[in-house]
């Protein structure tokens, strides 16, 4: 705020008197503030302030250039202005005797004479006179703040005209003598509380930035600008300056690897990374509002603009797992980040690392650079701990696929189109991927290179080359007998910069359309993060393609190090505060909730947490490669080249029990909640004991050393019938075959759950036992009769499914499109045939099926699936577009009857589509059901 603009303010409210009497202490003008509409004290004290610096500033203009000073007041004054964001008031020793310069004030007594006081003979009589009349001259006597000692007597001075920028504060601690520029860094000093401002006044850029410094008077804010209690301020300050040294010392015990294991084995760790100014910035004169203080927090200076335009700056400070300033190689930030979860895959688990941030922050250079991003020093590392002997029966695999627009593309494939798909088990499965095995750097870059040549890239106005999608680039950890076998999972993620509409500059429709989609799918990331961090039962993982394919990086036996990528620029810094706050967000949720994985929260596994991970992983990987279906090494080539028709084959194979032993604890994906959360509060779906895993995994026809249900453990592997038991041990079965237009076999249908005994999980159909022959009723005819329930068609389906499989059984609905199938009309209940317990048990005397049968009764299931879950996805996608169209309708009502003419009309039309998707559904139920029927019914019963 300029001089002028002060002295207008105060004359518009009829203040323009009171400066004679403001050479006292502030607060005896209460009233005076009051009607300034200045109520905080220490705001008053910086309008005193400021008075007192006007004063001695223009006691120092001489009169002969008052009248430069003049023009020069008509524009405001930066430097000025920043003095309305001090936060806390000066100890600012100021002077009495003022006077003052404004042009734009009216000269209300022009008939005063020269001030006694005025030491400047030689200037404007009307000058000095207009002054004095404002100003009076009764002089300020005491110290500004505290009522602090009275101040020496004012020296004469050299006048200068300058604009309030200029002017040097006074100062009487120092010479007179002092030279100017350092004047003005104490005048700055006092009024800007030391930080760094945008400043027209480039003499002054260096000193300022070397004397950079925060003060604590200035309130610290927390991630959401709301200030620190003084109590916070310090733990803050203590925790993020551990000293000049510790820097080193990590940085030393990083070279040798040596890191607490604290730090670096966390279930979620949140980085920051912070570039160096670009050329461009330089070059627009920007300045770096991002220091560090210490080696995990940073603060930023935001500079901000009043509502009247005059600057000031609000501090935010953030505290990380690590913050890597400009400087600092990405060497060091692989040490910190990545090379924790190298470690962790080989120990058999997953882990995933991201970078988050703005356009142009850094993305891209951190993690996926040619030549120095993070995954080419962890794919060094994965090699040379591969040639280790005990890693000798693994191998690496690259998969590298973007996600842009919504959708998967294989970069390595021509960029074929991808599906990702989840097990019951929150494992996320890229269906269709192509792998390539990799065994050297060389190869890899190579492979890489290939890859991000097909990109989406694009330029915008922030980023020349800026991605415009998602690029994940997988590192799998292969049983070399067993290729189907994963014992590791590494995953680099490059996301798309989240950017605001300015920053694409002058976009066509693609880049804009880009532009939302990536924006969309961030926010879903968070919507996602903030969910868990809430601890919902729901999280809306599938809101997007990158919230599917990152699920797993956050659910289960996963390790996930996210990278926060800022720009330092006071220009970019309110997207810095946007990436610091949800880099926090996450931080949170590490914070909040102790996320490691059970074995490593065990106490009974004390010790360093690599203790832990060699327990786990022994647990997770004890199994034999024989006890594993022989590999046929075409099998993987025919998954990469078809993954639709081959999904759920290599979803099972993917999902290996005791691969990926991923706890049950978070069931996050849930859209349909209270369908799903019957299933999940339902007994029926017990999950499999985490704590105490299969060693091995199931075997035909023996019972594994899993603690079985009573009623299961009456079932003896020998008697055990697959085909038959299921049905008939939990089913209650009509023959009503005849009733049933001549169906063989269907199922009662009941809304009630059922109880599937656990011990199903362990057995698998032995083509022994079902040569036998033996007859099931044996097998439950004993004590433990299981409860006569009821089943819906898409359970027996899946129970079909599930006894047809051979290893990889799950009690649980494979998918939740299936979990979401099981309740039925009361028309499909009708419509249900009712087979008795006696055609069942007749069933159990016959021949099995042929295996050819049931592969290709499992084949048709699967595609029955797929043809259900594409209509759930459109019937999700209609009912949101329905509810977003009548509650617009309803916000927007103008009462007229057009608004409710076009709700009709919406509403019909959703009738319509819903119709005929649940049409679609329903005939895919139906032929279902006439496959089961074919199937069984050429069976003779
Ligand atoms: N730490 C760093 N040191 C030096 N240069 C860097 C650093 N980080 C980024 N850069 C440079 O900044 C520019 C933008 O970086 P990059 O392309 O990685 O950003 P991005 O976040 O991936 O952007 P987008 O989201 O638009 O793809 C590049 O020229 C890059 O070389």
């Amino acid at each position: 705020m300029s001089v002028s603009v002060f002295l207008d303010t105060l004359r518009k409210h009829e203040l323009d008197q009171i400066f004679n009497s403001w050479n006292n202490a502030p607060s005896k003008f209460g009233s005076d503030y009051s009607r300034l509409g200045i109520t905080d004290t220490s705001d008053r004290r910086k309008i005193f302030g400021l008075v007192q610096a006007i004063r001695k500033d223009s006691e120092m203009s001489s009169p002969t250039s008052t009248s430069t000073a003049n023009s020069r007041m008509m524009a405001p004054s930066s430097s000025t202005a920043n003095t309305s964001g001090l936060r806390q008031p000066q100890n600012y020793a100021t002077t009495n005797n003022a006077s003052l310069n404004s042009s734009r004030l009216p000269m209300p007594d022009f008939s005063s004479s020269s001030s006694s006081n005025n030491n400047n003979s030689n200037g404007n009589p009307a000058n000095r006179g207009r002054r004095q009349s404002v100003i009076g001259t009764s002089k300020p006597q005491a110290l500004y703040n505290n009522g602090g000692p009275p101040q020496p007597p004012q020296h004469d001075r050299p006048v200068r005209s300058r604009t309030m920028s200029d002017a040097p504060r006074p100062d009487f601690n120092q010479q007179r003598t002092a030279p100017l520029k350092g004047r003005r860094l104490e005048l700055r000093r006092s009024l800007y509380l030391d930080q760094p401002q945008e400043d027209d006044d480039s003499e002054d850029d260096e000193s300022s930035t070397k004397n950079r410094k925060f003060r604590a008077s200035a309130p610290l804010l927390d991630a959401y600008g709301v200030p620190l209690s003084p109590a916070k301020q310090q733990q803050q300050q203590a925790r993020a300056s551990p000293g000049p040294s510790r820097y080193a010392e990590v940085t030393a015990s990083l070279n040798n690897h040596n890191l607490p294991p604290s730090d670096l084995n966390q279930k979620i760790r949140v980085c920051v990374r912070k570039r160096p100014l670009s050329k461009k910035e330089i070059d627009k004169g920007d300045k770096d509002v991002a220091p560090m203080n210490g080696n995990r927090s940073l603060q930023i200076n935001e500079p901000k603009l009043k509502l009247d335009l005059t600057k000031y700056t609000e501090q935010h400070s953030f505290t990380f797992d690590d913050v890597f300033d400009l400087n600092c190689p990405n060497n060091l930030v692989y040490e910190r980040t990545a090379w924790p979860l190298v470690n962790y895959i080989f120990k058999g688990g997953k882990a995933t690392c991201f970078a988050y941030g703005q356009t142009g922050s850094g993305k891209t250079f951190t993690m996926l650079d040619p030549k120095q991003g993070l995954y080419i020093m962890a794919a060094r590392d994965i090699f040379s701990m591969l040639r280790k002997p005990e890693n000798q029966h693994l191998s690496a695999w690259i998969g590298l696929y973007e996600i842009y627009q919504g959708q998967l593309y294989d970069l390595l494939n021509e960029r074929k189109k991808l599906f990702a798909r989840e097990d019951g088990k929150n494992n996320v499965i890229i269906s269709g991927l192509k792998e390539y095995p990799i065994d050297n750097v060389d190869k890899l870059i190579q492979v890489f290179d290939y890859g991000s040549s097909v990109r989406s890239t694009g330029s915008t106005g922030a980023n020349d080359s800026s991605s415009r999608s998602h690029a994940v680039l997988q590192i799998l950890l292969k049983h070399k007998v067993n290729r189907k076998k994963i014992h590791g999972k590494l995953s680099f993620i490059d996301l798309a910069g989240s950017e605001r509409g300015a920053d694409r500059g002058e976009a066509d429709t693609k880049t804009r359309m880009e532009g939302a989609e990536i924006n969309k799918s961030l926010l879903a990331l968070k919507e996602c993060i903030r969910a868990l961090d809430q601890d919902k039962r729901h999280t809306p993982f599938r809101q997007s393609k990158l919230t599917q394919v990152l699920k797993d990086s956050f659910v289960g036996n996963s390790r996930t190090c996210m990278i926060a990528t800022i720009s330092p620029g006071g220009s970019n810094s309110e997207h810095t505060l946007n990436t610091l706050r949800y880099a926090d967000r996450v931080k949170e949720l590490k914070g909040e909730r102790d996320r490691r994985s059970p074995m490593e929260r065990n106490p009974s596994n004390s010790g360093s947490s690599t203790v832990d991970d060699n327990a786990t992983n022994t647990q997770w990987t004890d199994s034999s490669p024989n006890d594993y279906e022989d590999y046929d090494s075409n099998e993987d080539e025919q998954f990469q080249d078809d993954s639709n028709d081959d999904y759920f084959s290599n979803e099972s194979d993917i999902l290996d029990d005791d691969t990926f032993n991923v706890e049950e604890e978070n069931i996050f994906d849930v859209d349909f909640p209270q369908e799903q959360d019957d299933l999940i509060h339902s007994s029926s779906f017990n999950t499999p004991n985490i704590s105490n895993p299969p060693k091995s995994p199931p075997r035909y026809g023996m019972v594994t050393g899993s603690p079985l249900p009573p009623a299961a453990s009456s079932y003896k592997s020998s008697n055990y019938r697959p085909n038959s038991m299921s049905m008939a041990s939990n089913y209650s079965v009509n023959n009503s075959s005849s009733e049933n237009g001549g169906r063989p076999l269907s199922l009662q249908m009941k809304r009630s759950s059922f109880t599937l005994p656990r011990s199903l999980s362990m057995y698998s159909p032995s083509r022994t036992s079902m040569d036998t022959g033996s007859d099931t009723s044996s097998a439950y005819s004993g004590s433990h009769q299981p409860p006569q329930r009821s089943m819906t068609v898409q359970q027996t389906v899946q129970q079909f499914e599930y006894r047809s499989s051979s290893s990889h059984q799950s009690p649980l609905p494979s998918s939740p499109q299936q979990k979401q199938l099981q309740p039925q009309s009361p028309l499909q209940q009708q419509q249900q045939q009712i087979p008795n317990s006696d055609s069942l048990s007749s069933l159990a005397g016959v021949p099995s099926f042929s295996y050819d049968k049931m592969d290709e009764f499992v084949k048709f299931h699967r595609a029955e699936i797929r043809e259900i879950t594409d209509c759930t996805k459109r019937e999700t996608k209609l009912v949101a577009n329905i509810s977003l169209d009548l509650s617009s309708n309803q916000n927007f009502e103008d009462g007229s009857s057009n608004s409710s003419e076009k709700s009709t009309a919406q509403f019909t039309k959703y009738l319509q589509d819903l119709d005929e998707i649940l049409e679609r559904k329903l005939a895919a139920v139906e032929a279902l059901r006439d496959r089961i029927s074919e199937t069984v019914g050429q069976i003779e019963l």
